[in-house]
């Protein structure tokens, strides 16, 4: 036995095990013209080998509810048609090898419009195909960093409509789980960290305030969502500032809000919100906070952050620290990590039958 390798049901969705891929950026789509942020070959191929591998459930990078929503000019997009059209064929293909598909939608707020992480992940201008981030605020994520536009009420409304829009995509393009990407600082943490909201409206200030907008996009999708499938959240847990930004004791208390408006599990990633934090960054660092919340709420949890060894992921789940693992970088090592972990934890993953079902 592993509970590595036990099925996992959320709503009508039963994920066949708990080896799960995180949403990773690739940067690999088409940066301008009919093509921008559609998925291509290199997309397939990159989804289709976790699948193949074993994966449970992959949720897809950081795909974008509109142009000025991503973080590189190279981003998926779920914005338009055509890019519903090439991600099928991805969604067809993983749901044929018996893992789930799903998406993270997402904003990128202030820290839009920069480079491809391997390029130095600096601020691009209109000549590399960038253009001019939005915020909560007028405050910029860091030295060299562009003052973004600060959102008025109705871009906000403007904001929550395109991401219910990305979930109708997403459910269009095949998806069976949506993530909604509330971390790494992009737009939606902004707005829940009082280090980058310095707004005085209905939107900023108190607790109450800088949630608004995260649950009102919640509220949106899960409007457009169809009740029988799941709806993810990914947030960061702490932004690493103390008290000046957002805090552990915060994040326990938006999760039980986000329960309560529909939210299925809590994918509880860390930081992103500001740079020259320090953190302690190691073998299952971000493991305590989903912990914290699995503890203190009866919300589900995914657990993430340099989980590479099988025993290690199992002894996550055994301790009941979390329901799930996510994998990043070590599914870029390995697409077969989860056929190898099961191998060498002895437990059976998905038969034959399982992985060649009809289109
Ligand atoms: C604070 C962790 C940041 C890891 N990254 C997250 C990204 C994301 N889109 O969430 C893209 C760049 C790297």
């Amino acid at each position: 036995f592993a509970a590595l390798f036990e099925p996992y049901t959320l709503r009508s969705v039963t994920v066949p095990n708990r080896v799960w891929m995180a949403a990773m950026c690739q940067y690999s789509a088409e940066a301008f013209g009919p093509n921008a942020g559609v998925a291509g070959d290199w997309h397939f191929a990159h989804y289709a080998a976790r699948a193949t591998g074993g994966t449970g459930l992959i949720i897809q990078e950081a795909t974008a509810v509109s142009p000025e929503g991503r973080i590189s000019p190279y981003d998926l997009g779920i914005w338009n048609d055509t890019q519903v059209e090439a991600l099928r064929r991805i969604t067809g293909f993983l749901k044929a090898r018996g893992t789930v598909p799903g998406i993270q939608i997402a904003h990128a707020g202030r820290k839009a419009s920069t480079d491809r992480t391997w390029k130095g992940g600096a601020p691009v201008g209109p000549d590399a195909h960038g253009w001019q981030p939005v915020a909560p605020s007028a405050v910029p994520f860091a030295e060299g960093h562009p003052v973004p536009d600060e959102l008025t009420i109705d871009e906000i409304a403007e904001v929550t409509g395109q991401f219910a829009a990305a979930a109708e995509r997403a459910l269009a393009a095949g998806y069976e789980v949506v993530e909604i990407h509330g971390a790494h600082g992009y737009l939606i943490g902004e707005f829940l960290s009082p280090h980058s909201n310095r707004r005085t409206d209905a939107y900023g200030g108190s607790f109450e305030n800088r949630t608004r907008f995260a649950l009102e996009v919640v509220d949106a999708v899960r409007a457009v969502w169809p009740e029988e499938l799941p709806l993810l959240f990914r947030i960061s847990a702490t932004d690493w500032l103390e008290e000046e930004g957002w805090t552990a004791d915060e994040t326990v208390r938006l999760a039980r809000l986000l329960q309560e408006h529909g939210v299925d599990l809590l994918d509880v990633s860390t930081g992103g919100l500001a740079p020259g934090v320090t953190i302690p960054v190691g073998p299952g660092y971000q493991v305590p906070f989903a912990a914290r919340v699995k503890a203190e709420t009866t919300l589900p949890v995914a657990a993430v952050g340099l989980i590479t060894e099988p025993g290690q992921a199992e002894k996550i789940l055994a301790n009941g620290e979390a329901d799930a693992v996510l994998l990043g970088r070590e599914l870029l090592r390995d697409p077969f990590w989860a056929r190898r972990a099961a191998e060498e934890l002895g437990a059976p993953i998905r038969t034959p039958e399982q992985y060649h079902r009809s289109w």
